[in-house]
């Protein structure tokens, strides 16, 4: 499916989709925020995480493969997540994804480029501070195998060394909206929901003002 089109086969309408990428720290709050934003905004959440913890319970050789990659902390190839990635996106009709976890270097940029021929609307970056962000890691409390200290650390080392580079990347292209994330999960929001109020296509949708009966 091209994610550009919709609608009857050969006919000329076109259907935009629109894609906000979510990127911070392990820890640092995309998914908590993301539920929220996904809400208030009516923006279908796809976890990237999630998308590859998927593919493993799904007991496939890929997802063995992708298995011992996240217990190392380090990065499962752009092509496979990509891929992924992109039958997640198909299966769903929607035209606002936000894209949780993605991209974490360079090479999920170029792969996410080359496969969908399409780009994020802009990037929101979560910035906290490490050490609150290990501390919330160690009391996530979701069983995962990657939320010990030694895969933390490693995780870590992955944002700054892979992961930082594409913030500027998306930065030289005036497309990061950053948002400080050591505050309250409450203030965190409040912070990201003035940058989902702006501009025309972010405005919160009619079906969703409490007073719909007085709009009608
Ligand atoms: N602003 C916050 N303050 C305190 N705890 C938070 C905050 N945001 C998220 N958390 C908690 O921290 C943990 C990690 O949050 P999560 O949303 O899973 O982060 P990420 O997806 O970036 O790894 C969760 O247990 C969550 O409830
Ligand atoms: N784009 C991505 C996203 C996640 N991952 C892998 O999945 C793991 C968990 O990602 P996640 O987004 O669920 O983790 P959190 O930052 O939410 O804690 C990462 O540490 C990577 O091993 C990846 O390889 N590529
Ligand atoms: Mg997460």
């Amino acid at each position: 499916m091209d994610l550009h089109k919709e609608g009857d086969r050969g006919s000329a309408k076109q259907k935009k989709v629109k894609i906000v990428f979510v990127i911070g720290g392990p820890g640092s709050g995309k998914g908590t925020q993301c539920k929220r934003i996904a809400q208030q905004f009516g923006y279908t959440h796809l976890s990237v995480g999630e998308i590859l913890r998927q593919e493993i319970s799904s007991g496939s050789e890929t997802g063995s493969m992708i298995q011992k990659i996240m217990k190392e902390g380090k990065l499962v190839p752009s092509d496979v997540t990509v891929r992924l990635l992109q039958q997640a996106m198909q299966g769903i009709n929607s035209d606002k994804f936000l894209i949780d976890g993605f991209p974490r270097n360079e090479e999920n940029v170029k792969a996410f480029e080359d496969l969908t021929k399409m780009e994020p609307e802009f990037v929101l970056y979560l910035d906290c501070p490490q050490d609150e962000m290990e501390k919330r890691l160690l009391s996530r409390n979701e069983g995962r195998e990657d939320d010990n200290v030694e895969t933390i650390r490693k995780r870590f080392k992955v944002f700054m060394e892979s992961t930082l580079p594409t913030i500027e990347y998306y930065e030289s292209k005036g497309k990061i909206r950053k948002v400080d994330a050591g505050k309250s999960i409450d203030e965190v929001f409040e912070s990201i929901k003035v940058i989902f109020s702006q501009g025309k296509d972010n405005k919160v949708p009619p079906s969703r003002h409490k007073c719909k009966c007085l709009i009608l």
